[in-house]
């Protein structure tokens, strides 16, 4: 079977230690229960489709999204610091530094001209505007480690994940889940780097993300960052063939 596109193997695992143990997608012992999608074949069985921007290794992009506040940015943290042989894209944006962001860290911070000029070049793997600001992946950056095969990580918004998906059929997405709304809500409010209104505004889009997680491969429930660090590389291992 095709694992890309309609009837995608879809798998929720809840990570953390009050959810269980995490499972490996299609190994058939997820639940499934939010998303009963047909579940026959292993992805890791299913060999490369070439996509449009897919490297001459058959390596796989994985691509990391869900709503603002759910953890994103703190489990590329914890990859970061406890698994350096993953590459994290580093996006452009238009948004303006948060106390403790570095540029070139956590995002090559630029202007609208400079982003502008990066669209008309096509540099862009994908783009997209979030909550008034723009962000985009650097595409070179990008085919250069999936060429080389080196695991390659983009944490970017829904938009972009659909582009990506159109672009790279063979990219794998892992929607990250909030326990409940009330904990996102939470967890963006108790980060307190926006005002009311943007967080309102992150919470409008976030219910907009959250309706679109069936169009995800994996659903990871952030309840344990480490948790979820590890699922992730255990996903990025079988796609990749890293060891
Ligand atoms: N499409 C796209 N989205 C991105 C990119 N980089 C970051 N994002 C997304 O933009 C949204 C806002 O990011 P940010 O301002 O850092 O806020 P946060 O996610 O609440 O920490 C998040 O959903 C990110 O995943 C990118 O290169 N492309
Ligand atoms: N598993 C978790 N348990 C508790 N708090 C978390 C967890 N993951 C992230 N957080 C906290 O939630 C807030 C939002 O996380 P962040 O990584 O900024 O989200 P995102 O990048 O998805 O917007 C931060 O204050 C972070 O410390």
């Amino acid at each position: 079977m095709s694992w890309s596109g309609e009837g995608r193997l879809h798998e929720t695992a809840a990570v953390g230690a009050a959810a269980g143990p995490a499972r490996a997608a299609g190994d058939g012992t997820g639940t499934g229960a939010r998303n009963p999608l047909p579940r026959s074949g292993r992805p890791e069985e299913t060999p490369p489709r070439p996509g449009r921007f897919s490297g001459p290794t058959g390596n796989r992009l994985t691509v990391l999204s869900g709503p603002s506040g759910v953890g994103k940015s703190t489990v590329v943290a914890e990859l970061r610091r406890t698994h350096p042989e993953v590459w994290l894209s580093v996006s452009v944006t238009t948004r303006k530094p948060r106390p403790g962001e570095t540029d070139g860290v956590e995002y090559h911070f630029v202007d609208g001209e400079e982003f502008d000029r990066l669209v008309a070049a096509g540099e862009l793997l994908e783009w997209a505007e979030f909550a008034g600001n723009r962000y985009g992946t650097p595409a070179a950056p990008v085919l250069e480690r999936l060429e080389a095969g080196v695991p390659t990580l983009l944490e970017i918004d829904l938009q972009g994940a659909r582009q990506v998906r159109k672009a790279m059929p063979d990219a794998l997405l892992v929607f990250l889940a909030p326990p409940s709304w009330e904990v996102l809500e939470a967890r963006l409010r108790g980060r307190g780097t926006e005002p009311e209104d943007v967080i309102e505004r992150r919470l409008a889009q976030g219910r907009i993300e959250m309706a679109a997680e069936p169009e995800f491969d994996v659903t990871l429930i952030n309840t344990s960052v480490q948790e979820v660090c590890e699922r992730l590389i255990d996903l990025m291992r079988v796609r990749s063939g890293v060891r």
